[in-house]
């Protein structure tokens, strides 16, 4: 990994954001004008450093602070990389996407529901097994995942170097070491992210199978039902086992038209038609 990245400006939020030749990004702060050709999601454990990513992109000034929980609601804004505009939205940290508090489910809720075409997880280089439970989580919802591996310069001081090769191997997707607070890595982050969106990085992001037979059998069984019911929903296996958990959340989205709404716009999306 490099010293500070510094191809990306980390300067304040501006009104007329100029392009930024060397690294082909255009803050675009809050853009009503919208006409995204992408939504990208940042999650994570509470204190990673998204909302840190989140500013250093969209020229926002996102609450950022030291502690954790400081963002509870999310957040959107734009930029533009390489002529593509991205909606990034700034989810709340979360160790999970089982619901048990508001934060959790707002982040849930975008990642189920909003369709982000990809979600960079940025995880604490040094707390990674505990931050690779919701990556492995994020995983089983969508494989459209970027994985920042942020905060290597704490993981240094403390003596701990990640082999993120090794990791993106065993994660099936990519990972780019990051020191966000000095803008460390955003420009291969940038890049990862437009060739996930684009297609050019074909994921294979590491699915759980379950052991217990007979629970694999009844997952299959109800994600079939939810497919016929629901086609183009892509997390149908997710959204079985939550249901066989008697998850609220989850069941009324099957109840309240959540569902149905996600496969229209999932089969105008694959037709060509545009979604609303
Ligand atoms: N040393 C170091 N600190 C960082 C890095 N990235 C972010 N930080 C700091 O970590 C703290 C938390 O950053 P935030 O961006 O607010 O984290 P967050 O994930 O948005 O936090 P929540 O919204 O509470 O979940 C801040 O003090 C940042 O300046 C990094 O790469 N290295
Ligand atoms: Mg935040």
């Amino acid at each position: 990994m490099t010293a500070a990245d510094s191809s990306v400006s980390t300067s304040p939020a501006c009104g007329d954001c100029v392009l930024n030749n060397a690294s082909n990004l255009r803050k675009l702060g809050v853009d009503p004008a919208g006409g995204d050709d992408f939504v990208a999601a940042v999650a994570g454990n509470p204190n990673t450093g998204k909302s840190t990513v989140f500013n250093a992109l969209t020229g926002l000034r996102r609450h950022v602070g030291n502690w954790s929980g400081k963002t509870v609601d999310r957040a959107e804004g734009s930029f533009e990389y390489r002529r593509r505009r991205y909606k990034l939205v700034d989810l709340p940290g979360t160790y999970s996407l089982l619901s048990t508090s508001h934060d959790e489910d707002v982040a849930r809720d975008f990642l189920l529901f909003g369709r982000p075409d990809v979600t960079v997880v940025v995880v604490d280089a040094t707390r990674l097994e505990r931050n690779l439970n919701l990556v492995l989580q994020i995983l089983q919802i969508t494989d459209r995942v970027v994985c920042a591996l942020n905060l290597v310069d704490e993981a240094e001081r403390n003596g701990l170097a990640v082999d993120s090769r090794h990791l993106a191997r065993e994660l099936g997707v990519p990972v780019v070491p990051m020191v966000a607070r000095r803008g460390t890595g955003m420009t291969d982050l940038l890049e990862v992210v437009e060739q996930v969106t684009s297609g050019a990085i074909a994921n294979g992001g590491r699915r759980v199978r379950h052991r217990d037979e007979r629970l694999e059998q009844a997952v299959g069984r109800l994600a079939e039902q939810l497919e016929r019911e629901f086609p183009g929903v892509a997390n149908t296996r997710w959204i079985a086992l939550r249901l066989l958990e008697a998850d609220s959340r989850i069941e009324r989205a099957v109840t309240d038209g959540t569902l149905r709404e996600l496969s229209a716009a999932a089969l105008a999306a694959s037709s060509g038609g545009t979604t609303p």
